[in-house]
Parts: C-alpha cells; structure tokens; sequence
C-alpha cells in the first residue's frame, strides 16, 4: 500500500484536493475531521480538565477555544499534547483496516505532517499550495477568522516555501479545481504504475 501524507499552511487547499483524491476513489483520512470528532467524544474529558471553559454541553467549542489560544499561545502545546496522541491512534486504526482491505493507495490529510514528524512514516508527500495573497484572501472571508488569529496559526507551521522543498508533488491549488484535478489524476496515475496491477479507480 502506498501512504500518500497530503499537508500544506493554512487555507493552501487540502480538504478540497483531499476530496479530489476521494473523488478518484482513494479512502482518505482527515485529521482535521478526527479533532472535531474527538472534540465531541473522546477528547472531551482531558480538555475539559486543562481547558474548562471551553466545553459546553458537553462538547468542546472550538471558538471558545479559539479564543484561549489566542490569548495563551502557549496552551496550543498543552493542547496538542492531549490531541495528537488520539489523532494518532485513529490514523493507525485507518491504516490497518486499509490494509487489511488491500487499498493500493491512500492518502492521510495532515495540516502538521511536518511539525508532528509524520514525514518518514509517509510513502510520498504531496503539498498543495498557492500564492501567499490567495491563501490570506481565502482564510480571511472564513466566518469568526481574524488576521491575528491567521498570524497565530501560520506562526505555529512551517513556512510554506520549505514545506514545497520537502514535497514529492507540489499541487498548486492557485488556477482552479480542475487544474488541481488534472494534478491529482497525473499524480495518481504515476504512483498506481508503482502500486503493481490493482488500479485505484
Ligand atoms: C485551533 C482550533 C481550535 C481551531 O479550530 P477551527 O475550527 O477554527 O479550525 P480547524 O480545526 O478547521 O483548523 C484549521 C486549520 O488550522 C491549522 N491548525 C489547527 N491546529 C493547529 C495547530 N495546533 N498548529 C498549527 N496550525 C493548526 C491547520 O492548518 C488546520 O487545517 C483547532 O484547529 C484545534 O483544536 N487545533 C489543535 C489540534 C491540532 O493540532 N490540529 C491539527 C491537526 S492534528
Ligand atoms: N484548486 C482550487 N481552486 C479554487 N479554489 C480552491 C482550490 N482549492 C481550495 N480552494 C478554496 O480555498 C479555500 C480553502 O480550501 P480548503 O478548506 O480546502 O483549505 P485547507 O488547506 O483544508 O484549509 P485549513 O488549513 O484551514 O483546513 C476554500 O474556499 C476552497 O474552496
């Protein structure tokens, strides 16, 4: 099985050429949707122990949430503390029954491949990414983003012209979706020759 690890800064496009990966019929695993299902369930009890403010109903509020970090940048280490080991389990559990189904290739969509170490545990990388004035643009018409919070988020990743240094493929997400679809069927077409004779689609 190929484990390809999808990452890139904030707002360059991941979740939608995650879906343009789907779209192909590769099973995908989205940290990002891990957290927020973990915030609902298993996460709830050792955030509400460190973070209490920010569980209502139960569930943790990712706005409220949002807003300690923003004021104590540095709980974002006490939180990812209690969040990346989870995160890590459901990636495992993905990879597992993967393999137990004989996927050729999948993809793990990480926004922190790189600042968690995820590299060496990736078959190939795949980095999307655009110019820096789309991604702002993008992630500030997001509803409850502010540019400090944008500041606060891109300063906790690395810079995104080393993340392309790093990558196999660079997917530039700036021209529209369906260049970034011919780059990811190009992509795929490259690694299912490598992949042996079950084709993905
Ligand atoms: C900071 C939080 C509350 C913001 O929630 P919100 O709903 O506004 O954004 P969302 O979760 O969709 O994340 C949006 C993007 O922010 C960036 N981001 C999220 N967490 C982090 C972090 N710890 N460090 C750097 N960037 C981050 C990523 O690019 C991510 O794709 C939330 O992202 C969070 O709980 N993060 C901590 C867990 C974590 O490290 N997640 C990253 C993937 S494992
Ligand atoms: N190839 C593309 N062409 C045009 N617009 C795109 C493309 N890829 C992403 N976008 C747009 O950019 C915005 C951010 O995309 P997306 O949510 O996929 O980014 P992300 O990297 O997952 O963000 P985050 O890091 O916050 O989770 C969305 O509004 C999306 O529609």
């Amino acid at each position: 099985m190929i484990v390809i690890g999808l990452t890139g800064s904030i707002g360059m496009g991941k979740s939608t050429t995650a879906g343009l990966f789907a779209d192909e019929g590769v099973p995908v695993n989205d940290a990002d949707k891990v957290v927020h299902e973990l915030y609902r369930h298993k996460a709830v009890k050792p955030i509400s122990e460190v973070f209490p403010d920010a569980v209502i109903d139960g569930i943790v509020d990712r706005q409220l949430l949002s807003r300690n970090l923003a004021k104590n940048p540095a709980n974002f280490k006490i939180l990812e503390s209690i969040v990346h080991p989870l995160v890590r389990a459901r990636e495992q559990a993905f990879l597992d029954l993967q393999r137990e189904l004989e996927t050729p290739i999948v993809v793990l969509d990480i926004p922190l491949l790189f600042e968690t170490g995820g590299e060496a545990r990736m078959d190939k990388i795949v980095v999307v990414s655009c110019a820096a004035e789309i991604q702002r643009q993008r992630v500030l018409s997001r509803p409850g983003m502010t540019p400090d919070k944008f500041e606060t988020i891109l300063s906790r990743q690395m810079p995104d012209a080393e993340k392309r240094a790093r990558a196999d493929y660079v997917i530039n997400t700036g021209h529209g979706i369906d260049s970034a679809r011919a780059q990811v069927k190009s992509i795929l077409d490259e690694l299912s020759k490598q992949a042996g004779p079950t084709n993905h689609a």
